[in-house]
């Protein structure tokens, strides 16, 4: 019998000739311009750019939260083109996770029950001992009955990262996922995603302006102005700002480089 790891494709997302325009007229803006890119199953890929460039646009293009204006988006073997609202939802809830700056729990439920809640929604019965294999995992076996709001930031971000992994999704895309917590939460956050691609063979997909975040990636990928620019493999952090910079990406000071960059953390 087949797991479903064997079958996965060796490509967990696809983007081919994506565009997305906002607006009529006048007022049209082009935020994607013909976007092919691909992340290959088991692997952790920044996506960076300047302010505008379309990091959001793409991230949501990429996990089905709005349709490209032309162009296709695969995930996995499925083609969200052909999908309605309803499938569109359901996949969403099967085969992607997602992980947000602002943690995004449910303030009301306890961390076991916010990690639950995406298998609760897909009506599967939660296994145990995988549940507590990622609750081990991100290292919040004391804390199960606690509330989010009995949590630092860090904790909740690894209830979030918990709540994510749960369902052994396709792919997580992450957005600024350490973008409220201090550089030593964040450490411990990037580390706990590296591990999850490592050691599980989680895809991982992370919007970031901080090239420290980059760091921790297999991949980072650039984008100007709506189009794929360059890309950097096994990534440092001095490498990825140096990119940036070039990119124009600090020039207005609204995203200066993270401190941490000239220690070179990683
Ligand atoms: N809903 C919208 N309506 C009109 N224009 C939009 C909309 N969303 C984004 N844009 C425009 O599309 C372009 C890309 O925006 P996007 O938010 O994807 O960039 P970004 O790289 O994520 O930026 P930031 O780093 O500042 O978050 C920008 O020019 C932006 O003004």
């Amino acid at each position: 019998m087949h797991t479903r790891e064997d079958v996965r494709p060796t490509t967990a997302v696809r983007l081919q000739a994506v565009r997305k325009i906002y607006g009529k007229g006048d007022n049209e803006v082009a935020a994607l311009k013909e976007l092919s890119m691909s992340f290959g199953t088991g692997t952790f890929t920044a996506v960076m750019g300047p302010s505008g460039s379309g990091k959001s646009t793409f991230l949501h293009c990429a996990a089905g939260l709005d349709q490209p204006t032309s162009g296709s988006v695969t995930v996995g073997d499925v083609d969200l083109a052909g999908l309605d609202e309803v499938q569109l939802t359901k996949l969403r809830r099967d085969r992607i996770g997602f992980i947000f700056q602002s943690f995004n729990l449910l303030p009301a439920l306890t961390v076991m029950q916010n990690i639950v809640l995406p298998l609760k929604l897909a009506g599967k019965r939660p296994n145990k001992n995988q549940i507590l294999m990622v609750v081990n995992r991100v290292g919040l076996a004391e804390r199960i009955n606690h509330l989010p709001g009995q949590l630092s930031g860090g904790q909740q971000q690894r209830v979030a990262i918990a709540r994510a992994l749960v369902t052994r999704p396709d792919v997580i895309f992450a957005d600024e996922p350490t973008g409220a917590l201090d550089t030593r939460t964040a450490a411990a956050v990037l580390a706990l995603l590296r591990e999850s691609v490592s050691s599980i063979g989680q895809t991982l997909v992370m919007v970031t302006h901080d090239p420290v975040a980059a760091s921790y990636a297999d991949r980072v990928v650039f984008l100007a102005d709506g189009r794929f620019v360059g890309e950097l493999h096994r990534p440092t952090a001095e490498a990825v700002a140096a990119r940036m910079t070039r990119l124009g990406a600090w020039d207005d000071e609204t995203h200066e480089p993270s401190a941490t960059v000239a220690g070179g953390l990683h």
